[in-house]
């Protein structure tokens, strides 16, 4: 195979939070990267997929498209299958085909939470959603069509580089001096997005394989993660309003408890941790004269 210095990587999903997360980090560390939104490229199109490689000829693709709209699922479910199931299934085939790697994406959500420790890579996974049956789907299509692909599962994203997810939220509301309720009975493992692609682009660099678990270290609920946003903001914490998630009227049935640990050892670092990055990344992003490589 080619070096990947030569050849770039190819980024699905490019305009989504980690399609766009994937480009920021490949221009940081180097590396060529093309990342094409769906009407570049549709995941569950094979003529497109197969054209794609052709143009392109990626020594690598991750896989960052994906429907994450986890209630609408229950009622759209065709649409979920296709974009979550269908499409990485296809991509790994094409890479099988092509001898390109491939790394996908997968979720907290496949486990059903009745466990009380750490889900681990070989648990047996349970999903409560059509979004975690969609991904557990994947999950066993892509490593049976190549077994060399690297799928990691993670969960609850957030960072500053957009505002589509719940830690921005929270500071969002405090800011403006609004309350925010936040569920206090479904323990998780945030990660940290930029995080979670520099380990992947990592394992990924290594030709790792099969199953992994990534999210930052420490296992909270959405209101423990929210207060202690604000706690690093230097915000007021009591604008948190820990609430049962059965007052949300959510459809789709989460797990109480969805903490990931890894057999593999590999742990990113603290959530404290990503939290201060995170807002160190916000306030760097408004400053008069943001770095050049966080723009774009
Ligand atoms: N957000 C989270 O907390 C978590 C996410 N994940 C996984 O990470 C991945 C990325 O999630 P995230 O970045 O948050 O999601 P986003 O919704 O931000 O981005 C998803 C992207 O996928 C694109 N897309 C959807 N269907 C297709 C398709 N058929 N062909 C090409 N592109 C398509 C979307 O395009 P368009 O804008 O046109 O719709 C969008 O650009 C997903 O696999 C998700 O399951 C896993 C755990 C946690
Ligand atoms: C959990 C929670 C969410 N919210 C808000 C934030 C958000 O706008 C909305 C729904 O929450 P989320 O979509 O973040 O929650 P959810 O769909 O459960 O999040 C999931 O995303 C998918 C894609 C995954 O794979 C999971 O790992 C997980 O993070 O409700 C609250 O206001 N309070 C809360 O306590």
């Amino acid at each position: 195979m080619s070096s990947a210095t030569t050849q770039p990587v190819l980024i699905t999903g490019g305009t989504g939070t980690l399609g766009q997360a994937f480009k920021r980090v490949c221009r940081i560390r180097g590396l060529h990267a093309v990342a094409l939104n769906r009407a570049e490229l549709d995941i569950a199109d094979a003529s497109a997929i197969a054209q794609a490689l052709n143009r392109y000829q990626p020594w690598a693709v991750v896989n960052a498209a994906g429907y994450v709209r986890v209630d609408d699922a229950e009622r759209d479910a065709d649409r979920c299958y296709r974009e979550n199931t269908t499409g990485p299934e296809l991509l790994a085939a094409a890479c099988a085909a092509q001898d390109v790697q491939l790394l996908t994406f997968s979720t907290d959500l496949v486990f059903d939470g009745q466990q009380t420790t750490p889900y681990l890579e070989d648990d047996a996974p349970r999903p409560l959603s059509v979004y975690g049956h969609s991904k557990l789907l994947a999950e066993q299509a892509v490593l049976a069509q190549l077994p060399s692909a690297l799928v990691v599962r993670t969960s609850a994203f957030f960072s500053a580089w957009d505002e589509h997810n719940f830690v921005h939220h929270v500071l969002t509301a405090a800011r403006r001096g609004e309350d925010f309720a936040a569920a206090d009975d479904l323990l998780i493992s945030p990660t940290y997005v930029p995080d979670l692609v520099n380990s992947s682009l990592d394992l990924l660099l290594d030709r790792a394989r099969g199953l992994w678990h990534l999210a930052n270290e420490g296992a909270c609920t959405w209101a423990e993660l929210a207060r202690l946003a604000l706690r690093v903001a230097g915000l007021d914490e009591a604008q948190v309003v820990p609430r049962p998630a059965a007052s949300f009227g959510w459809i789709a049935r989460r797990p109480r408890y969805s903490v990931l640990g890894s057999t593999h050892g590999l742990l990113l670092p603290s959530v404290e941790s990503g939290l201060h990055r995170h807002l160190e990344d916000e306030r760097l992003l408004q400053s008069a004269n943001p770095p050049a490589v966080l723009v774009g």
